[in-house]
């Protein structure tokens, strides 16, 4: 029989709370990097799979790098003692960078997923994470978009959505957990390396803040970052509205976009820029079109990255290639 703990209870409220996060009967990817919280993840479904019916499998991607020698056999030996199917995605001479690890990372999740049907993909990560992103965020410069990142679910394709189910819970849990339950976690020794921001946040920031100014830092960060969520997810309907009043092809409408306010007009450029740049826009190329909303007829911009640029004509602002496209 198994041992139910709170963190147990928690997640099952969690998904009986009315976000239809994990229906019942999904076909769940947990994704199980080895480390304390997918682990703690990849038990919690395991054990809360007969009361939801789901259906379950274990992912791990392994990057080849040195400090991962041996991790995905220990893996493995976890999801057979588990007695879920395993399935594992070998890098080819990636970069050793973090954001090369995690796009690589991402890709060979939905190529499994894709492959084996299934709908939903799962990752460990926690409270403190989603704290930390909100810090590291914010330090760098960011939106309340970037503020609200890591959100409970989103779609990675239109057939498979990435699901966050242990969002609520802090990583000393998970450590308890594990030790609990006896799981073989793997220490990752880059998560020890200072040269990482990231790693400075967790290891002093995070420490500091709660020493000095809130030991509920963790928390507090956490839930400013879901109101942020909603608030995004309602600014960017509304941008999507008013794109729909002010576009007309490779055009935008000055007077429409007038009418309101720089909130949404701002949001509703960032959403139009990508149709006619070759990359996302940053704050700077979002901004200058921003400000011929009300520029004398015939400013421009300069030239996007792709080779547009963006030009005041009347009521309009039009977007065109200068070779003459
Ligand atoms: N090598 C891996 N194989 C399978 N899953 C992994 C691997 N590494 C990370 N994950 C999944 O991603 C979760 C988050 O891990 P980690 O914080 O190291 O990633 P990250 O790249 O920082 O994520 P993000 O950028 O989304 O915050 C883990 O709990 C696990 O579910």
């Amino acid at each position: 029989m198994t041992y139910w703990t709170p963190l147990h209870s928690k997640l099952h409220q969690t998904l009986r709370c009315g976000r239809s996060l994990l229906p019942p009967g999904a076909k769940i990817l947990v994704a199980v990097s080895g480390g304390q919280d997918s682990l703690c993840l990849g038990k919690l479904l395991l054990d809360l799979s007969s009361k939801w019916n789901w259906q379950i499998a274990i992912a791990h991607c392994d990057h080849q790098w040195s400090t991962d020698v041996g991790i995905a056999e220990r893996v493995s030996s976890v999801a057979r003692s588990w007695q879920l199917p395993y399935y594992l995605k070998v890098a080819n001479m990636l970069d050793e960078t973090e954001a090369a690890a995690r796009k690589w990372r991402y890709q060979a999740l939905v190529e499994i997923a894709r492959e084996r049907e299934f709908p939903y993909i799962v990752t460990g990560h926690t409270k403190s994470d989603r704290a930390e992103t909100f810090l590291y965020n914010l330090i760098r410069g960011a939106g309340a978009d970037g503020l609200a990142a890591l959100s409970w679910k989103r779609l990675l394709t239109d057939e498979i959505a990435l699901v966050r189910p242990i969002l609520n819970i802090y990583r000393y849990e998970t450590l308890e957990f594990c030790q609990q339950f006896d799981l073989p976690i793997w220490h990752d020794v880059v998560n020890e390396n200072n040269k990482y921001a990231r790693n400075r946040i967790r290891k002093d920031l995070i420490p500091y803040l709660q020493d000095n100014f809130n030991p509920q830092v963790e928390n507090s960060l956490a839930q400013t970052a879901e109101l942020l969520k909603a608030d995004v997810e309602y600014l960017e309907e509304k941008a999507q509205q008013l794109l729909q009043t002010a576009r007309s092809s490779n055009k935008l409408n000055r007077s429409e976009l007038r009418n309101a306010p720089l909130a949404i007009q701002r949001r509703a450029i960032r959403q139009f820029l990508p149709l006619v740049m070759s990359k996302q826009p940053n704050f700077g190329q979002i901004e200058a079109v921003v400000g011929l909303v009300t520029a004398p007829n015939k400013s421009r911009t300069s030239s996007l990255p792709g080779g547009a640029i963006a030009e005041v004509a009347g009521e309009w602002i039009v977007f065109k290639n200068l070779s003459g496209e």
